[in-house]
Formats: structure tokens, sequence, C-alpha cells
């Protein structure tokens, strides 16, 4: 599984860069091996004429550590059909038996390049770090051939620092040419190989062994160990050979390793040359390159993308019975010629590594951004500049005035919800103090009427009175009572129950007779007015009385003669004159008189002034009754 983000085209060009190198042309060499015994037992002539005896020219092995040593990344491919030579321009001939040394002018370009760089290193100021890693890919799986268990399948990934990388791919420090040559000998016996016609010992994978040569400084400690260093880096390529099946006469498995040789091969002939093309054509080179097409392209990315340093080696055999193939390698190898590249390092993450050029390249492009940024000022109209430098500098002043604005309004507001609690709060208590007054006057007026009854013996004295003042008669929920004390059950002046103007309508009908307020009317135990006098209100109605002999018979548990009025008396319990049976055959008349000293009690309570604006003052404390 592809890491996110990785381009659909060029990788290499969603890389991190840093600086780049001159124009470099892609260098191409041909290399023609000797007709070999096999061919020379069949007959085969040979079609090629070299002009001299070194087919390989000497400084093409060396030139590729030195850019690869100043953090570029160099590729070295050898490709050409199966059988003309292309790991043995790599690797040298085989070793003749164990401790037998090569002789130097049959070394591959491997050992070449790996005694060149060993030595240059020695000679290097800075301590340089080598490292190795030698993969193969086979059937389309990645496989590690310097891997510590037997080689298995690795994903291949890529994210934005390092491209296209080989996940879990082991990376050996080595630090001399032997040590070296053992890591690499190791992989070629790892490699997949098989016997047929036209080499008994063909590779049947693309075999990619990289050197990586990183320079250590003081303030760059050591990399991860599983992760390759960053710096110059120098990989050898060694391609599977295309074949012609018929040619080879490979059957079974060998037929479907070389179809997938020919495949990836085709890919990277496709893509080799479709980029080629492209970096051809200055106006193309920014096109997409389809790198996605098998590993092997993604692997090689670095170096078909144009930014590394390419040496492409033309293997071919000299027999006339490849010439088919010869001819196609040597066209391949004459368009790649003409390829320049512009080799470029890779960014590094280390920021103390880099750190002079990350700073002149961000000093440029500040400057570049200052330049056009001063171009741009220059460009708006001066006036919608000062404009908006003034409306700016008005949102500023408005929105400082606002906030101030806002702070006085908060603290006005804050005192004005002050004074309104204090004068809640005084409210309060001028409610509870009325409340209290009420009250009082209720309790007196309930005293003064009940001095006023007579009793054949000394009077009762008034529960009111006795009782601590209950806020009864003044009080909302206690006016359910409506005309009687809920604590001394004794009939109240109806003008002293707060619920009065809601009860008459009930007692005396919904419109009060005579257009009397209903507040001024007398109750219904009050005596009947002096048909003479000018301040009765109006004549007691039958029903009126009615009403009053229901409530006397409730008193009294006994029938009440229609013309009495009910009796003010104290609670049931606490009236044993009433209660007593044998009062019964008077209570009309008692009744009559009772009606009479209540209604004189109630006229003097009347006629009481009315309290003074002083009296109202509810600081002001009423004198004892
Ligand atoms: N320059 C050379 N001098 C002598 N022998 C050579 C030379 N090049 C190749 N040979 C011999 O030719 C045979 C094939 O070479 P090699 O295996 O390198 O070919 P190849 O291109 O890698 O083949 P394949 O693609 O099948 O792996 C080997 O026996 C090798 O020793």
């Amino acid at each position: 599984m592809e890491e996110r983000g990785s381009p659909d085209g060029d990788p290499a060009r969603s890389l991190e860069q840093g600086p780049e190198g001159p124009e470099t042309p892609i260098q191409v060499v041909l290399r023609v091996r000797p007709m070999s015994a096999a061919e020379l037992r069949r007959g085969e002539q040979s079609a090629l004429h070299c002009s001299g005896t070194r087919t390989l020219q000497p400084p093409a092995a060396c030139v590729q550590p030195r850019p690869a040593a100043r953090s570029f990344s160099c590729t070295v491919f050898t490709f050409g059909q199966t059988g003309s030579g292309k790991t043995y321009t790599l690797t040298g001939p085989p070793p003749q038996g164990e401790g037998v040394p090569v002789p130097p002018n049959l070394a591959g370009i491997m050992q070449r390049t790996f005694t060149w760089l060993l030595d240059r290193v020695q000679h290097l100021g800075a301590p340089v770090t080598l490292r190795a890693s030698y993969l193969e890919i086979y059937n389309e799986q990645v496989r590690d051939l310097l891997s510590v268990g037997s080689p298995r399948p690795l994903p291949v990934r890529w994210n934005k620092t390092r491209g296209f990388y080989v996940e879990q791919l082991r990376v050996v420090e080595f630090g001399s040419l032997g040590a070296l040559m053992e890591l690499l000998q190791m992989g070629l016996s790892r490699r997949r190989s098989s016997a047929h016609t036209l080499n008994q010992a063909s590779s049947r994978s693309h075999a990619l062994l990289t050197l990586y040569i990183s320079r250590q400084t003081v303030s760059m400690p050591p990399g991860d160990p599983g992760e390759p260093p960053v710096g110059g880096k120098l990989c050898f390529v060694d391609l599977a050979g295309s074949e012609k099946v018929a040619a080879t006469g490979s059957r079974g498995e060998l037929m479907l390793e070389a179809n997938s040789i020919n495949r990836s091969l085709l890919a990277l002939g496709e893509t080799g040359g479709h980029c080629i093309s492209l970096l051809l054509d200055p106006q193309r080179k920014q096109s997409h390159i389809p790198f996605r097409d098998s590993k092997l392209t993604k692997l090689l990315a670095d170096s078909l993308g144009g930014r590394g340093v390419t040496l492409m080696v033309a293997c071919v055999s000299p027999s006339a019975q490849c010439l088919p193939e010869t001819l196609s390698t040597l066209r391949y190898a004459s368009r790649a010629q003409r390829v320049t590249t512009r080799p470029q390092a890779p960014k590094s993450p280390s920021p103390t590594a880099k750190q002079p050029q990350r700073l002149e390249i961000e000093i440029l492009q500040l400057q570049e951004e200052n330049r056009c940024l001063r171009s741009q000022l220059g460009q708006i109209d001066p006036k919608a500049s000062r404009l908006s430098g003034a409306r700016v500098a008005w949102a500023q002043r408005n929105l400082y005035g606002m906030l101030q604005e806002f702070m006085l309004e908060n603290e006005r507001l804050r005192k004005g919800q002050s004074q309104l609690q204090s004068s809640r709060a005084r409210a309060w208590d001028e409610q509870r103090v009325l409340a209290q007054q009420v009250q009082e006057l209720e309790r007196r007026l309930l005293c003064a009427c009940n001095r006023h009854q007579p009793h054949p013996g000394p009077a009762p004295p008034c529960p009111c009175v006795t009782a601590p003042a209950p806020r009864c008669h003044a009080l909302p929920p206690l006016c359910s009572c409506c005309h009687l004390c809920p604590l001394c059950r004794a009939p109240l002046a109806h003008w002293a129950c707060a619920c009065r103007e809601l009860h008459l309508p009930q007692v005396f009908g919904p419109k009060a007779p005579g257009g009397v307020p209903l507040s001024a009317q007398p109750p219904p135990w009050a005596p009947p007015c002096d048909p003479g006098s000018a301040k009765c209100p109006r004549e007691r109605s039958p029903s009126d009385w009615s009403q009053t002999r229901v409530l006397a018979e409730m008193l009294m548990e006994e029938a009440v003669v229609p013309s009495a009025p009910p009796l003010p008396v104290g609670p049931p319990d606490t009236s044993p004159v009433l209660r007593g049976g044998a009062a019964v055959p008077n209570l009309a008349r008692r009744l009559e008189a009772l009606r009479d000293q209540i209604g004189s009690s109630l006229r003097r309570g009347r006629s009481q002034p009315p309290p003074s604006e002083a009296t109202r003052s509810p600081s002001r404390v009423l004198p004892p009754c």
C-alpha cells in the first residue's frame, strides 16, 4: 500500500529538493563481450567489430563516485539481452576459488568503484559513513538479499523526504573493501538464477545494490541504523536480461519469469523511452512521467526523473544470432546519449547540516517576496490606500470608543440594579410592617367587639388576645375564612377582610344594591339600619336574613327564628352559653340584643377618624389596645 500523498506521476518532483548541480548529460557506454564458448561451438558469427581492445571506457567506472560524494543520486545501469554480460560488467568474473583474488584488470564496475570510493574516504578530512543495501525484484516482489533470515517480500512505499523506498530493507554499514565484497557475494549467492540456452547462470531478477555515502559533522549525529543516511547515493542496477522465450527455450517457471522480466523491462523501456523523449524536450520536462508501472521504475525514479547522475552501460553480444536484440539495445543507448539531466541533491532533514544553504535560500525567497509586495503596493491607488488607512484608524477608534461606552453603560446598569435591589428590600420591609399593623388593627377591633358583648358571667377572654397575634385576618392565605377568623372563629367586620371585594358579591349578589360601593356594605349580620337614617345604605332583604339565619342555626345546632340575625360568637367549643340547650327559648331575643351591641360597636369603629399621613407610616408602632 502506498503512503498517502504519494504522487501519481513524478515522485522526484514532489520531493523536498536541495541545491541543484550543473546540467549533466547521461553517460552511455557500450560493452561488447567476447564470443562465448557456446556461441563458437554453435558456429555463430560475430557481427560487431570493435576499434579497440577495451570496450568499457575506463573513466566511466570512476566518474560516478565523485557526484555521489557530493550528495547526488548516481545510478549505473547495465542493460541488454540475456547473456550479454550485464552481471559480468558490474561484478566481474566470479571468484575462481576461495581466497583467489580477481585480477584487477578483470574487476567489474562495482569493485572498481568500491576501491576508488574507499580510497577517497580515507583521504577526506571529515569522517564518512558508508552503508549498503542489496535487493532484487523477482516476479514483481522486492526481496532483501542482505536480510538476516530468508528473504521475504518487502513493501515499496513513498514519502516526501525519501521518495520511493523499500520498507524494512536492511542497510549494512561497512568500512572496508573486503567487507563490502562479502556483502556483494552474499547477495549474489542469494539472487535467483537459472540456466537456459543463452546463459547457464542467467539472472532471473533485477538487482539493485545501493551505497549510501554520508559525511558526518560534529553537529550531525549518525542516523538511525535502520534508515538510509542522507547524503550521496550510488546505485548499481543489474537488470534481468530481456529474452525471446523461443530463443532461450524457457518453459514452465522459467517462461513465467521471462514474461515478468520482459514486462518490467517493457515498462522500463517505455518509461525510459518516454522519459528520454520528455527530457529531450525542454518544454515537456515538467510533464507527467509514468513511474508507477512497476516496482522497478519506482525504485529507479531518481535516475529516470532526470535529477540524478546516470551512467548507462549497454551490453551486447557480438554474435550475429543476437543482432536484432543488439540493434534494439544500440538504438536505446543512442537515444539516451542525447539526454541531459540536472542533478539535484535531496533536502537534508538535519537542520544544522545545511543551515547556511537553507538560510541563503530563505533570504532569497524573502527578498523576492519583499520585492513582490513592494511592487503590489506601488500598484495600489494612493487614495484608496489612504482611505483604507483612515478606515482602519476609524475602526480602531470606534472600537475603542464602543468598548469604553460599553463599560460605562455596564457600570450604570450595575448601579441601577443595586439601587433597585435596595428599594425592593425596603418595600418588603414596609409591606411586612403594614401587614403587622393591619393585623394589630383587626385584633383590636375583634377585642372591642368581644368587650361589647354581654355575657351572663365574666366575659371569656378573646382567644385573639391571649394567643400570639396571628397573621390571620389580613393575610391572603387566611382570607379564605371570609368573615370568620380561622383561629377564633369569630365573625369579622367585612371591611377587615382583604378579600371583601371578591366575596361580597357572593353574599349580596353581583351588584351592590343602591349603587353603594360593596366595600361599604355592612355584613349580613349587621343590625338593620334605622329606616330614617340617611347613613343607612339600604334595607335588609329577606335573603340577607335567611343567610344569617342559616349561620346561626349552624352555630347553635337548632332552628333559629327567621327574624333573628346571626350571633357573632367565639369558637363553638368556647361558647357554652350559646351551645347550652336551656338558653334556646331566649335565643331570638338575645341574638337581637347582641345584634344591636355589635351594630353600635361597629358604628363606633367606623366613627374613628381616619389615620393621618403620619400614622400610615409603616414605621409607626400602634399603641396597645
Ligand atoms: N566481458 C566478458 N568477458 C568474458 N566473459 C564474459 C564477459 N561478459 C560476459 N561474459 C560471460 O558471458 C556469460 C553471460 O554473462 P552474464 O551472466 O553477465 O550475462 P547477463 O547479461 O547478466 O545475463 P542474464 O541477463 O541472463 O543474467 C557469462 O558466462 C559470463 O562469464
